[in-house]
């Protein structure tokens, strides 16, 4: 069945899968205009009579099933969406890659390209990926935007009686909780005032460094950086969130710290499974024990620093002394949030802390180690505008026009969410020239929106001029919106760019970063958020 199935695809024989694909085929859908050109991949104009939903192709379950199991897409669904592009990665890989590998090249179906930018997916969610049919979408955003079913991450919330925080909760409940959160948060000028707390972070963590290569063989590698990094970015938030320092970048980490980090790694490698698998199979597999298991250690770690802050306010308060704190104290003496909500909240921001800051913080010091002309140019920056034996500013480093270039690059190529959603609850919308009642769900494919090569020549390459305001033509800014876009967007943009670019500069103006020969091209997985494939081995070498 896998081989026939296989060879059909390969044969271009697919229209028995494709009942729509003529479609795609035969016109380039132009939002501007409303006009038509011929190109592949397209959908119709507005002039021809108003498609809907039953005109698009839909994924079946067994050709998912097929993908995920036997082509082996299971970690890769962002590779599903299409990275295959005019002159894009599959011909720049095919140049490069020895015969074999070429042909496993050759051997992946990409969505994108089978069924054009918009198709049914198997959850019957639409899915589109370019920016132009992404901006349709999100222009009809709600007042109370809904990402669709969080029944999974619900369901344990549910079972031991927990609150829900920003990812779980819903409509007006949710809109009261992001007002109390955003504060302190989502300006960049609340994110500011982290910056000293940051900074003592990051300086430990350069010392952390400096340890880790000098105790190395060779003097100057650092094995393994994805998990420095997560330790970074874990120390750093807990000393936001929590106003207390875990000791991640001690040599020995805490105990709990540890379970903590593994319940995190457990809950997310198997989210996917507990979420496709059967309810009737939970108690045969191992997946939603082990899933289950992973969210206690997590709520379990976030409410044992909770409260022992609360128990510090007790103490102060008990003593007539003044309550001091940037975010938990604030929340916890200054909102009307019930401790139930405070649980949820913290928890499920420390959640989307950590892996987010840390592992694009891995991709982005993979690919300056591997373009040193760009590492050149981003150490002449940081190297000139703040003195030397100064460390910088939020101010400074929010300025620094090539490292924020560096950062959106990183995103751009890797975006960490690789995929999002929205359901369109209170009206109909025309998105493509395509009619949808309310209620349709639609799926954001931002891996392959991102690689878009109209909008991203060369998309694959990491090219941070990209981004430079020197003239040039900016890209269409729904192209790359890693931190999603408009009241649901990400609450920790600004503290996670503040975080990114202080340890960055740090790091650049102290070390010139160069790759392993042992470690090779790294790859990306979906664990639900894009994590490198394997382990990353650097040379961190100090500048004269
Ligand atoms: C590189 C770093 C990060 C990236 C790329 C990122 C990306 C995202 C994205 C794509 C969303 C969904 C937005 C949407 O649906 O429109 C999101 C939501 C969220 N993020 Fe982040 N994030 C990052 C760091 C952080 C940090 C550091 C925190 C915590 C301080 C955080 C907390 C959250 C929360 C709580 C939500 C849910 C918001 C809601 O539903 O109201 N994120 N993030």
């Amino acid at each position: 069945m896998a081989a026939w199935l296989s060879r059909r695809a390969l044969s271009g024989k697919t229209t028995w899968l494709l009942p729509s694909s003529h479609i795609f085929k035969s016109h380039v859908y132009c939002r501007e205009v409303g006009r038509t050109s011929s190109a592949p991949g397209a959908l119709p104009s507005l002039q021809d009579k108003p498609q809907t939903v039953e005109d698009l192709h839909r994924v079946t379950f067994l050709e998912t099933l097929y993908r995920l199991v036997f082509q082996g897409y299971y970690n890769r669904e962002h590779d599903l969406q299409g990275r295959r592009g005019a002159g894009g990665y599959l011909q720049q890989s095919m140049e490069a890659q020895p015969r074999l590998q070429r042909e496993e090249i050759n051997f992946k179906l990409y969505e994108k390209q089978l069924y054009g930018p918009m198709y049914r997916d198997r959850l019957n969610s639409v899915s589109v990926n370019t920016p132009q049919l992404l901006e349709e979408v999100m222009r009809n955003d709600e007042t109370f935007p809904t990402r669709g079913d969080m029944s999974v991450w619900t369901e344990y919330r549910d079972m031991r009686g927990h609150g829900y925080g920003p990812f779980t909760e819903e409509g007006e409940r949710w809109y009261k909780l992001r007002v109390v959160l955003n504060k302190r948060m989502l300006h960049p000028r609340d994110s500011a005032q982290y910056s000293g707390v940051i900074n003592k972070v990051v300086t430990d963590f350069v010392k952390r460094i400096n340890q880790l290569r000098q105790a190395s063989p060779k003097g100057d590698v650092v094995a393994g950086i994805s998990n420095k990094l997560y330790l970074f970015s874990l120390e750093s938030i807990s000393s936001i969130l929590f106003e207390t320092r875990l000791g991640c970048l001690e040599k020995n980490i805490p105990a709990g710290t540890q379970e903590f980090i593994n319940s995190v790694i457990q809950m997310f490698s198997n989210s996917r499974a507990a979420l496709i698998c059967p309810r009737w199979s939970r108690s045969l597999l191992p997946f939603w024990r082990r899933y289950i298991d992973g969210w206690e250690g997590i709520f379990s770690f976030a409410k044992t620093l909770i409260d022992k802050k609360m128990e510090d306010i007790q103490q102060r308060v008990d003593k007539n002394q003044d309550v001091e704190g940037e975010y938990l104290t604030y929340i916890l003496s200054n909102t009307q949030m019930s401790i139930k909500d405070v649980y949820a909240s913290i928890t499920e921001l420390l959640l989307a802390g950590v892996d987010t800051t840390s592992n694009t913080l891995t991709w982005a010091l993979y690919q300056l180690s591997k373009n040193p002309e760009i590492q050149d140019r981003l150490y002449e920056e940081v190297s000139t505008l703040v003195p030397a034996d100064r460390i910088p500013t939020a101010a400074e480093v929010t300025g620094m026009l090539f490292l924020r270039a560096v950062v959106k690059e990183t995103l751009r190529m890797y975006p960490v969410v690789p995929t999002n959603a929205r359901v369109i609850t209170e009206k109909p919308i025309s998105v493509g020239g395509f009619q949808f009642p309310k209620n349709t769900a639609f799926t954001f494919c931002h891996y392959a929106i991102s690689h878009d090569e109209n909008t991203f020549p060369e998309s694959f390459k990491f090219k941070p001029e990209r981004w430079l305001r020197d003239g040039r033509q900016r890209p269409n800014p729904f192209g790359s919106i890693p931190f999603g876009y408009g009241v649901r967007s990400c609450v920790g943009r600004r503290i996670a760019e503040l975080e990114m670019y202080l340890v960055l500069f740090r790091l650049i103006r102290q070390f010139e970063v160069k790759p392993d020969p042992t470690v090779g091209e790294l790859k990306s997985i979906n664990r639900t958020v894009l994590v490198p494939d394997k382990k990353l081995d650097l040379h961190f070498v100090e500048r004269v």
